[in-house]
Protein backbone atom coordinates (compact mmCIF):
# COMPACT_ATOMS: atom_id res chain seq x y z
CA UNK A 1 0.00 0.00 0.00
CA UNK A 2 1.38 3.42 -0.63
CA UNK A 3 1.60 5.67 1.35
CA UNK A 4 0.35 8.95 -0.53
CA UNK A 5 1.12 11.12 3.00
CA UNK A 6 4.72 11.09 2.09
CA UNK A 7 3.94 12.96 -1.45
CA UNK A 8 4.97 16.74 -2.13
CA UNK A 9 2.15 16.95 -4.33
CA UNK A 10 -1.19 15.72 -4.26
CA UNK A 11 -2.19 12.77 -6.17
CA UNK A 12 -5.71 11.62 -7.05
CA UNK A 13 -6.98 8.35 -8.20
CA UNK A 14 -10.43 7.20 -9.26
CA UNK A 15 -12.02 7.45 -6.22
CA UNK A 16 -11.01 11.56 -5.60
CA UNK A 17 -13.00 12.11 -9.29
CA UNK A 18 -16.86 12.81 -9.91
CA UNK A 19 -17.87 11.60 -13.15
CA UNK A 20 -21.13 13.85 -12.65
CA UNK A 21 -19.16 17.08 -13.43
CA UNK A 22 -18.56 15.76 -17.18
CA UNK A 23 -20.48 13.32 -17.48
CA UNK A 24 -23.74 15.15 -18.96
CA UNK A 25 -21.00 17.97 -20.53
CA UNK A 26 -19.97 17.85 -24.20
CA UNK A 27 -16.70 18.02 -25.08
CA UNK A 28 -15.38 19.46 -28.39
CA UNK A 29 -11.65 17.88 -29.44
CA UNK A 30 -9.91 19.93 -30.92
CA UNK A 31 -7.51 18.22 -33.06
CA UNK A 32 -7.00 14.38 -33.89
CA UNK A 33 -3.22 13.78 -33.33
CA UNK A 34 -1.18 11.73 -30.90
CA UNK A 35 -3.42 12.83 -27.80
CA UNK A 36 -6.55 14.18 -29.67
CA UNK A 37 -7.32 10.33 -30.86
CA UNK A 38 -6.70 9.29 -27.66
CA UNK A 39 -8.34 11.65 -25.29
CA UNK A 40 -11.45 11.60 -27.83
CA UNK A 41 -11.83 8.09 -27.98
CA UNK A 42 -11.41 7.72 -24.10
CA UNK A 43 -14.03 10.15 -23.91
CA UNK A 44 -16.33 8.87 -26.24
CA UNK A 45 -15.60 5.16 -24.51
CA UNK A 46 -16.76 6.46 -21.01
CA UNK A 47 -19.72 7.56 -22.27
CA UNK A 48 -18.72 11.30 -22.52
CA UNK A 49 -20.93 13.20 -25.67
CA UNK A 50 -18.03 14.64 -27.98
CA UNK A 51 -17.39 16.53 -31.16
CA UNK A 52 -13.79 16.28 -32.84
CA UNK A 53 -12.99 19.60 -34.02
CA UNK A 54 -11.07 19.79 -37.50
CA UNK A 55 -10.11 22.35 -40.34
CA UNK A 56 -12.39 21.22 -43.72
CA UNK A 57 -9.21 19.49 -45.34
CA UNK A 58 -7.96 18.27 -42.38
CA UNK A 59 -5.76 14.94 -43.28
CA UNK A 60 -7.53 13.11 -39.70
CA UNK A 61 -11.65 14.00 -40.51
CA UNK A 62 -12.04 10.41 -42.06
CA UNK A 63 -9.85 8.89 -39.35
CA UNK A 64 -12.11 10.50 -36.54
CA UNK A 65 -15.17 9.79 -38.52
CA UNK A 66 -14.13 6.33 -39.01
CA UNK A 67 -13.77 5.87 -35.68
CA UNK A 68 -17.43 6.50 -34.98
CA UNK A 69 -16.86 10.34 -33.77
CA UNK A 70 -19.04 13.04 -34.69
CA UNK A 71 -16.45 16.00 -36.60
CA UNK A 72 -17.08 19.50 -37.36
CA UNK A 73 -15.17 22.61 -37.62
CA UNK A 74 -12.88 24.20 -34.22
CA UNK A 75 -15.56 26.62 -34.48
CA UNK A 76 -18.51 24.31 -34.70
CA UNK A 77 -17.14 21.70 -32.46
CA UNK A 78 -16.59 24.69 -29.82
CA UNK A 79 -20.28 26.15 -30.20
CA UNK A 80 -21.88 23.17 -29.23
CA UNK A 81 -19.54 22.36 -26.52
CA UNK A 82 -19.06 23.11 -22.50
CA UNK A 83 -15.69 22.12 -22.69
CA UNK A 84 -13.28 22.75 -25.35
CA UNK A 85 -9.70 20.66 -25.19
CA UNK A 86 -6.90 22.02 -26.90
CA UNK A 87 -5.38 19.27 -28.65
CA UNK A 88 -3.71 20.80 -31.68
CA UNK A 89 0.00 21.41 -31.98
CA UNK A 90 1.21 23.85 -29.85
CA UNK A 91 1.98 26.12 -32.67
CA UNK A 92 -1.44 26.27 -33.90
CA UNK A 93 -3.16 26.68 -30.89
CA UNK A 94 -3.25 30.66 -30.42
CA UNK A 95 -4.55 31.17 -34.13
CA UNK A 96 -7.11 27.94 -33.70
CA UNK A 97 -8.02 29.89 -30.21
CA UNK A 98 -8.70 33.18 -31.89
CA UNK A 99 -10.73 31.03 -34.05
CA UNK A 100 -12.88 29.62 -31.47
CA UNK A 101 -13.02 32.37 -28.95
CA UNK A 102 -16.46 33.53 -29.44
CA UNK A 103 -17.41 30.54 -29.11
CA UNK A 104 -16.54 30.18 -25.60
CA UNK A 105 -19.56 31.07 -23.34
CA UNK A 106 -19.11 32.11 -19.73
CA UNK A 107 -18.57 28.96 -17.36
CA UNK A 108 -17.16 26.88 -20.17
CA UNK A 109 -14.26 25.05 -19.74
CA UNK A 110 -10.44 25.66 -22.27
CA UNK A 111 -8.49 22.42 -21.81
CA UNK A 112 -5.00 22.11 -22.61
CA UNK A 113 -2.70 19.09 -22.02
CA UNK A 114 0.35 21.51 -22.10
CA UNK A 115 1.07 24.45 -20.41
CA UNK A 116 3.07 26.56 -23.40
CA UNK A 117 0.57 28.77 -24.72
CA UNK A 118 -0.64 30.11 -21.27
CA UNK A 119 2.70 29.74 -19.43
CA UNK A 120 4.18 31.85 -22.32
CA UNK A 121 1.15 34.26 -22.93
CA UNK A 122 0.47 33.36 -26.19
CA UNK A 123 -2.95 32.39 -25.42
CA UNK A 124 -5.19 35.01 -23.30
CA UNK A 125 -8.36 33.28 -22.39
CA UNK A 126 -11.71 35.06 -21.73
CA UNK A 127 -11.74 35.64 -18.02
CA UNK A 128 -15.18 34.23 -17.53
CA UNK A 129 -14.14 30.56 -18.40
CA UNK A 130 -11.83 27.93 -16.53
CA UNK A 131 -8.63 27.04 -18.21
CA UNK A 132 -7.57 23.78 -16.44
CA UNK A 133 -5.16 21.42 -17.84
CA UNK A 134 -4.68 17.14 -17.75
CA UNK A 135 -1.85 16.55 -19.24
CA UNK A 136 -1.05 12.58 -19.80
CA UNK A 137 2.68 11.50 -18.90
CA UNK A 138 2.67 9.67 -22.32
CA UNK A 139 2.63 9.72 -25.60
CA UNK A 140 -1.34 9.92 -26.97
CA UNK A 141 -0.59 6.57 -28.53
CA UNK A 142 -0.23 5.00 -25.35
CA UNK A 143 -3.07 7.05 -23.39
CA UNK A 144 -5.23 5.25 -25.74
CA UNK A 145 -3.98 1.68 -25.61
CA UNK A 146 -3.78 2.03 -21.36
CA UNK A 147 -7.21 2.63 -21.42
CA UNK A 148 -8.29 -0.07 -24.09
CA UNK A 149 -5.97 -2.44 -21.32
CA UNK A 150 -7.52 -0.93 -18.66
CA UNK A 151 -4.50 0.26 -17.02
CA UNK A 152 -4.65 3.81 -17.38
CA UNK A 153 -1.59 6.57 -17.39
CA UNK A 154 -0.65 8.98 -15.48
CA UNK A 155 -1.12 12.39 -16.06
CA UNK A 156 -0.54 15.83 -14.60
CA UNK A 157 -3.94 18.38 -13.55
CA UNK A 158 -3.40 22.11 -13.39
CA UNK A 159 -6.18 25.10 -13.14
CA UNK A 160 -4.82 28.20 -14.28
CA UNK A 161 -8.16 29.84 -14.16
CA UNK A 162 -11.41 29.23 -11.98
CA UNK A 163 -14.45 31.00 -12.97
CA UNK A 164 -17.14 28.55 -12.01
CA UNK A 165 -15.66 27.62 -8.22
CA UNK A 166 -16.14 23.80 -10.20
CA UNK A 167 -12.62 23.90 -12.59
CA UNK A 168 -10.44 21.27 -10.48
CA UNK A 169 -13.82 18.89 -10.12
CA UNK A 170 -14.74 19.31 -13.84
CA UNK A 171 -10.97 18.29 -14.29
CA UNK A 172 -10.49 15.55 -12.41
CA UNK A 173 -13.53 14.22 -13.61
CA UNK A 174 -11.91 14.38 -17.16
CA UNK A 175 -8.88 13.11 -16.43
CA UNK A 176 -11.46 9.60 -14.99
CA UNK A 177 -12.82 9.72 -17.99
CA UNK A 178 -9.38 9.27 -20.36
CA UNK A 179 -7.83 6.66 -17.80
CA UNK A 180 -5.61 8.99 -15.92
CA UNK A 181 -6.43 8.43 -12.72
CA UNK A 182 -7.27 4.95 -12.82
CA UNK A 183 -2.89 5.57 -12.76
CA UNK A 184 -2.43 8.47 -10.22
CA UNK A 185 -3.03 11.99 -11.11
CA UNK A 186 -0.57 14.77 -9.81
CA UNK A 187 -1.59 17.89 -8.84
CA UNK A 188 0.43 21.04 -10.59
CA UNK A 189 0.80 24.64 -12.01
CA UNK A 190 0.75 25.34 -15.60
CA UNK A 191 4.24 26.99 -14.89
CA UNK A 192 5.66 23.47 -12.97
CA UNK A 193 3.87 21.65 -16.18
CA UNK A 194 5.70 23.27 -18.48
CA UNK A 195 9.17 23.70 -17.89
CA UNK A 196 9.74 20.02 -16.56
CA UNK A 197 7.84 19.16 -19.52
CA UNK A 198 10.30 21.36 -21.79
CA UNK A 199 13.25 20.42 -19.80
CA UNK A 200 12.40 16.27 -19.96
CA UNK A 201 11.80 16.46 -23.49
CA UNK A 202 14.74 18.06 -24.57
CA UNK A 203 17.70 16.81 -22.01
CA UNK A 204 16.86 13.56 -20.88
CA UNK A 205 13.59 12.18 -22.60
CA UNK A 206 13.99 12.96 -26.31
CA UNK A 207 16.98 15.03 -26.77
CA UNK A 208 19.02 13.81 -24.16
CA UNK A 209 18.62 9.77 -24.85
CA UNK A 210 18.19 9.70 -28.58
CA UNK A 211 22.22 11.38 -28.31
CA UNK A 212 23.22 9.22 -26.28
CA UNK A 213 22.04 6.55 -28.06
CA UNK A 214 23.67 7.78 -31.41
CA UNK A 215 26.99 8.62 -29.33
CA UNK A 216 27.44 5.41 -28.13
CA UNK A 217 26.25 3.88 -31.90
CA UNK A 218 29.18 6.46 -33.53
CA UNK A 219 31.93 5.25 -30.74
CA UNK A 220 31.40 1.79 -31.66
CA UNK A 221 31.38 1.88 -35.20
CA UNK A 222 33.92 4.42 -35.53
CA UNK A 223 36.11 1.58 -33.38
CA UNK A 224 35.31 -1.00 -35.83
CA UNK A 225 33.06 -2.86 -34.50
CA UNK A 226 29.65 -3.90 -36.77
CA UNK A 227 26.71 -1.40 -36.98
CA UNK A 228 24.67 -4.40 -36.19
CA UNK A 229 26.39 -5.44 -32.85
CA UNK A 230 26.32 -1.29 -31.97
CA UNK A 231 22.74 -0.90 -33.07
CA UNK A 232 22.05 -3.80 -30.57
CA UNK A 233 23.74 -2.92 -27.91
CA UNK A 234 23.13 1.22 -27.93
CA UNK A 235 19.75 1.09 -28.87
CA UNK A 236 17.51 -1.91 -28.60
CA UNK A 237 18.64 -2.93 -25.19
CA UNK A 238 17.70 0.24 -24.05
CA UNK A 239 14.14 -0.54 -24.08
CA UNK A 240 14.97 -3.80 -22.01
CA UNK A 241 17.10 -1.36 -19.41
CA UNK A 242 14.29 0.89 -19.16
CA UNK A 243 11.48 -1.59 -18.76
CA UNK A 244 13.23 -2.57 -15.31
CA UNK A 245 13.73 1.06 -14.55
CA UNK A 246 10.20 1.92 -15.56
CA UNK A 247 8.66 -1.38 -13.36
CA UNK A 248 11.06 -1.23 -10.03
CA UNK A 249 13.05 1.91 -10.56
CA UNK A 250 16.83 2.35 -11.15
CA UNK A 251 17.34 -0.67 -8.09
CA UNK A 252 15.47 -3.01 -10.15
CA UNK A 253 17.87 -2.50 -13.40
CA UNK A 254 21.09 -3.19 -10.95
CA UNK A 255 19.48 -5.75 -9.46
CA UNK A 256 19.15 -7.51 -12.57
CA UNK A 257 21.74 -6.74 -14.62
CA UNK A 258 25.52 -8.50 -13.84
CA UNK A 259 27.76 -7.74 -11.41
CA UNK A 260 30.36 -6.38 -13.34
CA UNK A 261 27.78 -4.57 -15.45
CA UNK A 262 26.71 -2.61 -12.34
CA UNK A 263 30.10 -2.26 -11.06
CA UNK A 264 31.22 -0.61 -15.00
CA UNK A 265 28.08 1.35 -14.97
CA UNK A 266 28.25 2.90 -11.29
CA UNK A 267 32.29 3.65 -11.83
CA UNK A 268 31.51 5.08 -15.74
CA UNK A 269 28.25 6.37 -15.80
CA UNK A 270 29.12 10.06 -14.16
CA UNK A 271 32.18 9.96 -16.66
CA UNK A 272 29.44 10.56 -19.49
CA UNK A 273 27.22 12.78 -18.16
CA UNK A 274 30.19 14.83 -15.86
CA UNK A 275 29.85 18.25 -14.24
CA UNK A 276 30.19 19.65 -18.06
CA UNK A 277 26.84 17.97 -19.08
CA UNK A 278 25.12 18.98 -15.58
CA UNK A 279 26.23 22.73 -16.25
CA UNK A 280 24.98 22.19 -20.15
CA UNK A 281 21.44 20.99 -18.19
CA UNK A 282 21.23 24.04 -16.31
CA UNK A 283 21.90 25.87 -19.59
CA UNK A 284 18.75 24.14 -21.09
CA UNK A 285 16.53 24.77 -17.80
CA UNK A 286 17.54 28.47 -17.79
CA UNK A 287 16.54 28.48 -21.30
CA UNK A 288 13.06 27.36 -21.14
CA UNK A 289 12.53 29.52 -17.61
CA UNK A 290 13.22 32.27 -19.09
CA UNK A 291 11.41 31.97 -22.15
CA UNK A 292 14.25 31.96 -24.42
CA UNK A 293 13.58 28.37 -26.31
CA UNK A 294 10.04 29.35 -26.46
CA UNK A 295 10.92 32.75 -28.29
CA UNK A 296 13.40 31.15 -30.47
CA UNK A 297 10.48 27.91 -31.10
CA UNK A 298 8.03 30.78 -31.65
CA UNK A 299 10.45 32.77 -34.14
CA UNK A 300 11.37 29.52 -36.04
CA UNK A 301 7.75 27.92 -37.12
CA UNK A 302 7.11 31.75 -37.90
CA UNK A 303 10.00 31.68 -40.47
CA UNK A 304 8.49 28.33 -42.00
CA UNK A 305 10.56 26.00 -39.88
CA UNK A 306 13.68 26.08 -41.60
CA UNK A 307 16.20 24.59 -38.84
CA UNK A 308 13.47 22.41 -37.74
CA UNK A 309 13.29 20.77 -41.00
CA UNK A 310 16.95 20.39 -41.87
CA UNK A 311 17.25 18.74 -38.29
CA UNK A 312 14.41 16.70 -39.20
CA UNK A 313 16.01 14.57 -42.40
CA UNK A 314 19.68 14.97 -40.90
CA UNK A 315 18.35 12.77 -38.12
CA UNK A 316 16.07 10.31 -40.41
CA UNK A 317 19.18 9.79 -42.49
CA UNK A 318 21.54 8.80 -39.52
CA UNK A 319 22.98 5.23 -40.30
CA UNK A 320 21.32 3.77 -36.90
CA UNK A 321 18.05 4.36 -39.04
CA UNK A 322 19.62 2.22 -41.94
CA UNK A 323 20.36 -0.61 -40.09
CA UNK A 324 17.79 -0.60 -37.28
CA UNK A 325 15.20 -0.73 -40.61
CA UNK A 326 17.18 -3.75 -41.23
CA UNK A 327 17.07 -5.34 -38.06
CA UNK A 328 13.89 -5.22 -36.85
CA UNK A 329 12.14 -6.45 -40.01
CA UNK A 330 14.12 -9.66 -38.80
CA UNK A 331 13.36 -9.97 -35.57
CA UNK A 332 11.00 -12.80 -34.56
CA UNK A 333 8.63 -9.93 -33.27
CA UNK A 334 8.29 -8.23 -35.88
CA UNK A 335 6.78 -10.91 -38.38
CA UNK A 336 6.29 -7.71 -41.00
CA UNK A 337 2.45 -9.10 -40.62
CA UNK A 338 1.12 -5.71 -38.26
CA UNK A 339 -2.26 -5.97 -37.27
CA UNK A 340 -4.88 -3.23 -38.23
CA UNK A 341 -4.27 -1.84 -34.80
CA UNK A 342 -0.56 -1.12 -35.44
CA UNK A 343 -1.06 -0.60 -39.18
CA UNK A 344 -3.42 2.31 -38.03
CA UNK A 345 -1.21 3.58 -35.47
CA UNK A 346 1.96 3.85 -37.30
CA UNK A 347 0.03 5.26 -40.03
CA UNK A 348 -1.46 8.29 -38.13
CA UNK A 349 2.22 8.07 -36.12
CA UNK A 350 3.29 8.87 -39.31
CA UNK A 351 0.95 10.99 -40.93
CA UNK A 352 1.66 13.11 -37.82
CA UNK A 353 5.47 13.28 -38.60
CA UNK A 354 4.78 14.71 -42.16
N1 LIG B 1 2.21 14.09 -28.48
C1 LIG B 1 2.00 13.73 -27.22
O1 LIG B 1 1.93 12.57 -26.87
C2 LIG B 1 1.81 14.77 -26.15
C3 LIG B 1 1.31 16.00 -26.47
N2 LIG B 1 0.94 16.86 -25.48
C4 LIG B 1 0.34 18.12 -25.84
O2 LIG B 1 -0.91 17.84 -26.48
C5 LIG B 1 -1.20 18.87 -27.45
C6 LIG B 1 -1.43 18.21 -28.81
O3 LIG B 1 -0.20 17.67 -29.22
P1 LIG B 1 -0.14 16.42 -30.23
O4 LIG B 1 -1.20 15.44 -29.85
O5 LIG B 1 1.27 16.00 -30.28
O6 LIG B 1 -0.58 17.13 -31.59
P2 LIG B 1 -0.51 16.52 -33.06
O7 LIG B 1 0.63 17.14 -33.80
O8 LIG B 1 -0.57 15.05 -33.02
O9 LIG B 1 -1.88 17.12 -33.64
C7 LIG B 1 -2.24 16.86 -34.92
C8 LIG B 1 -3.72 17.15 -35.07
O10 LIG B 1 -3.97 18.55 -35.05
C9 LIG B 1 -4.64 18.91 -36.27
N3 LIG B 1 -4.23 20.25 -36.70
C10 LIG B 1 -2.99 20.66 -37.05
N4 LIG B 1 -3.02 21.95 -37.40
C11 LIG B 1 -4.31 22.36 -37.27
C12 LIG B 1 -4.97 23.59 -37.47
N5 LIG B 1 -4.31 24.68 -37.87
N6 LIG B 1 -6.31 23.64 -37.24
C13 LIG B 1 -7.00 22.56 -36.81
N7 LIG B 1 -6.41 21.36 -36.59
C14 LIG B 1 -5.08 21.26 -36.82
C15 LIG B 1 -4.20 17.84 -37.25
O11 LIG B 1 -5.13 17.75 -38.29
P3 LIG B 1 -4.77 18.11 -39.81
O12 LIG B 1 -5.00 16.83 -40.51
O13 LIG B 1 -5.75 19.16 -40.15
O14 LIG B 1 -3.36 18.62 -39.87
C16 LIG B 1 -4.23 16.62 -36.39
O15 LIG B 1 -5.55 16.14 -36.23
C17 LIG B 1 -0.01 19.80 -27.41
O16 LIG B 1 -0.31 20.83 -26.50
C18 LIG B 1 1.12 18.95 -26.86
O17 LIG B 1 2.16 19.65 -26.22
C19 LIG B 1 1.03 16.54 -24.16
C20 LIG B 1 1.53 15.33 -23.77
C21 LIG B 1 2.06 14.39 -24.74
C1 LIG C 1 8.21 13.47 -23.96
C2 LIG C 1 7.52 14.26 -25.03
C3 LIG C 1 6.19 14.86 -24.63
O1 LIG C 1 6.40 15.83 -23.62
C4 LIG C 1 5.34 13.75 -24.06
C5 LIG C 1 4.95 12.61 -24.89
O2 LIG C 1 5.05 13.79 -22.88
C6 LIG C 1 5.58 15.53 -25.85
O3 LIG C 1 5.51 16.78 -25.86
O4 LIG C 1 5.21 14.83 -26.81
MG1 LIG D 1 5.59 15.35 -21.82
MG1 LIG E 1 5.91 17.84 -24.20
Amino acid sequence: MTDTDTFESPVYYDDDANRDYIDDKTVAVLGYGSQGHAHAQNLADSGVDVIVGLREDSSSWGAAEDDGLRVATPVEAAAEADVVSMLVPDTVQPDVFEDVREELDAGDTLQFAHGFNIHYNQIQPPEDVDVTMIAPKSPGHLVRRNYENGEGTPGLLAVYQDATGDAKAEALAYAHAIGCTDAGVVETSFREETETDLFGEQAVLCGGISALVKAGYETLVDAGYSREMAYFECLNEMKLIVDLMYEGGIGAMWDSVSDTAEYGGLTRGDDVVDDAVRERMDEILEGVQDGTFAREWIAENQAGRPSYTQLRTAEKNHDIEAVGEDLRGLFAWDDGTESEEQEAEEASRVGMRE
